[in-house]
């Protein structure tokens, strides 16, 4: 039989096939939050959740529970996965079909291909940094004095306005530069300015490149990034102090006398072949800057916010750091020991801390990734897990729209009079994580530095109650959070009062 004869059959054959396959589409099977293939309604869709994006997140969560979504966003859509579930699983895919380092979307023409291609400073976060907290704490506490004697030299017995945010961030670039290159660098205002802009340019050039299609995105890429102007700034000054070390190592060996217990020193260590230059670990020291100061400032300035709204807080957490550091002094057992501190700061990341999504990641793998229910995410979409309305879900938290500084304090108290113990579980701790708490993202690629950050952030609180009274500018009202389509943060011109602490 001719192809003519059966060209009714075969376009049958054919109308099935097409029709199977539209059916199948991966993009039918999740349902959208706004949009629709429709370029025209695509586009009011994308409009749409950049001004209500964080309404429709929460819809999302209520509607679909356990389930996936999908936003529309400028260029594509996201996906997004609901509960402990989807969390897991995501949690514990394989960076060859979820890519934690691809979801930074551009990273390659911000933060340069060596980062994104071999992120081994990742490693030396997740160790040598956190190792190192008992020994540099001393040196930490150190600078944590100086730094507030010099940022808050003029604060006296009166009230004074403080400008939070910008403050915050002086005082965090510092106290991390104390950590990560030592003394008298963590006092050179040229590389503590650049430690702070850097962040800002970076992730500020990525949001312009992502509007390029993908074929000119090598060309403004490059044409974009500011990183041969922060190369220049970061090897004139800690350019220089890599340079020694790198040749201390090759003189005298990997442990020579008097090696600084810095960073620098831990990358030294972890560099491996063209990484043992001085501009490729001077890359590393920015690109860990980008990932640790603005988050540890906006962190501290949410819970001054919060400290200031609900100052019922303030005598118990003073009475706890007063006791607590006069036992032990400034040492990581005394950290642990602020109990409260530790509560108070986990609730305001828990209120304040968390978009409406996190833990971003880009299907890598050809045959896309596929949850144990079989719902299929194809190849190259951008996968997300909610966050925020995990952090207000009743089903994890009584009351949670109430600010409760001391919740997590008391889940802890009742394990320890239940158990005796709190069973080596760290449930309530500010640097655990779970599909309810998903500040520091879960799993494998759940934030390295989160350990380094909460010390220094309890440390940060604790000088602040035992030196300094403070209080609202305006009695319980709270500077309210900036938003910027997804982006959620506390207001960067929020002003609270300080003065020195008045001994009752
Ligand atoms: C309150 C402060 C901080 C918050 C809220 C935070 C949050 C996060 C989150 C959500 C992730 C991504 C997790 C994921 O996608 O699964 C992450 C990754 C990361 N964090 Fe943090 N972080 C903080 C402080 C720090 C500090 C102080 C350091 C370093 C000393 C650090 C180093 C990193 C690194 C190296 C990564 C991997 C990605 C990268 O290289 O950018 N973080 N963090």
């Amino acid at each position: 039989m001719g192809l003519l004869e059966n060209a009714p059959l075969v376009a049958a054959a054919l109308g099935v096939v097409l029709l199977v396959s539209y059916m199948q589409r991966p993009k039918h099977l999740i349902p959208a939050l706004a949009g629709s293939e429709n370029p025209i309604f695509y586009y009011m869709g994308a409009f749409q959740f950049f001004r209500r994006g964080l309404d429709m997140v929460q819809n999302g969560y209520t509607k679909h529970r356990e389930g996936v979504f999908r936003v529309p966003r400028l260029l594509r859509w996201d996906y997004l996965a609901n509960g402990p579930k989807r969390t897991a699983e995501v949690a514990a895919a394989s960076d060859d079909v979820l890519s934690f380092q691809y979801g930074a979307e551009d990273a390659d023409y911000t933060m340069g291909l060596e980062i994104t291609k071999n992120p081994y400073h990742q490693h030396t976060v997740r160790s040598s940094l956190t190792r190192n907290i008992t020994r540099f704490l001393p040196q930490l506490h150190d600078e944590l004095v100086c730094v507030f004697n010099d940022i808050l030299a003029s604060v006296g017995n009166d009230w004074e306005e403080f400008h939070v945010l910008p403050n915050m961030m002086q005082i965090v670039a510092r106290l991390t530069a104390r950590v990560f290159v030592g003394l008298p660098l963590c006092r050179n205002q040229e590389y503590l300015d650049l430690s702070i802009s850097y962040t800002v340019s970076v992730f500020g050039r990525a949001q312009i490149i992502a509007m390029f299609p993908s074929f000119l995105k090598p060309i403004f890429g490059r044409l974009l990034s500011s990183r041969r102007s922060s190369m220049r700034v970061a090897m004139r000054t800690i350019g220089p102090v890599i340079q020694d070390r790198l040749a201390k190592v090759d003189e005298f060996g990997p442990d020579w006398e008097d090696k600084p217990n810095d960073f620098i020193s831990w990358l030294v260590d972890d560099a491996q072949g063209e990484e043992r230059t001085a501009p490729a670990i001077a890359l590393r020291v920015l690109a860990t800057n980008t990932a640790a100061i603005h988050t540890s400032s906006m962190a501290i300035t949410t819970a001054l916010y919060d400290l200031t709204t609900y100052p019922a807080h303030i005598l118990p957490m003073r009475e706890e750091a007063e006791r607590v550091i006069r036992a032990e002094g400034w040492t990581k057992s005394a950290l642990n020991n602020l109990v409260h501190i530790d509560s108070f700061l986990r609730e305001s990341q828990r209120v304040h801390g968390a978009g409406p999504f996190t833990m971003i990641r880009k299907v890598v793998a050809e045959n896309g990734f596929t949850f144990s229910d079989g719902t299929f995410i194809p190849h190259g979409s951008f996968l997300n897990v909610t966050s925020r309305p995990a952090q207000f879900d009743p089903a994890y938290y009584e009351n949670p729209e109430v600010f409760d500084g001391f919740r997590f304090a008391r889940e802890r108290e009742m394990r320890m009079v239940k158990d005796g113990t709190e069973g080596g579980t760290f449930k309530h701790h500010m640097i655990s994580t779970g599909p309810d708490h998903l500040v520091f993202g879960h799993g494998k690629h759940a934030c390295p530095g989160r350990f380094f950050a909460a010390a220094e952030l309890k440390a940060m609180m604790a000088h602040i109650l035992m030196n300094y009274d403070i209080k609202a500018k305006t009695e319980g009202v709270r500077p309210p959070d900036f938003t910027f389509g997804v982006i959620i943060g506390p207001d960067p011109k929020g002003k609270i009062l300080l003065r020195k602490r008045q001994q009752a």
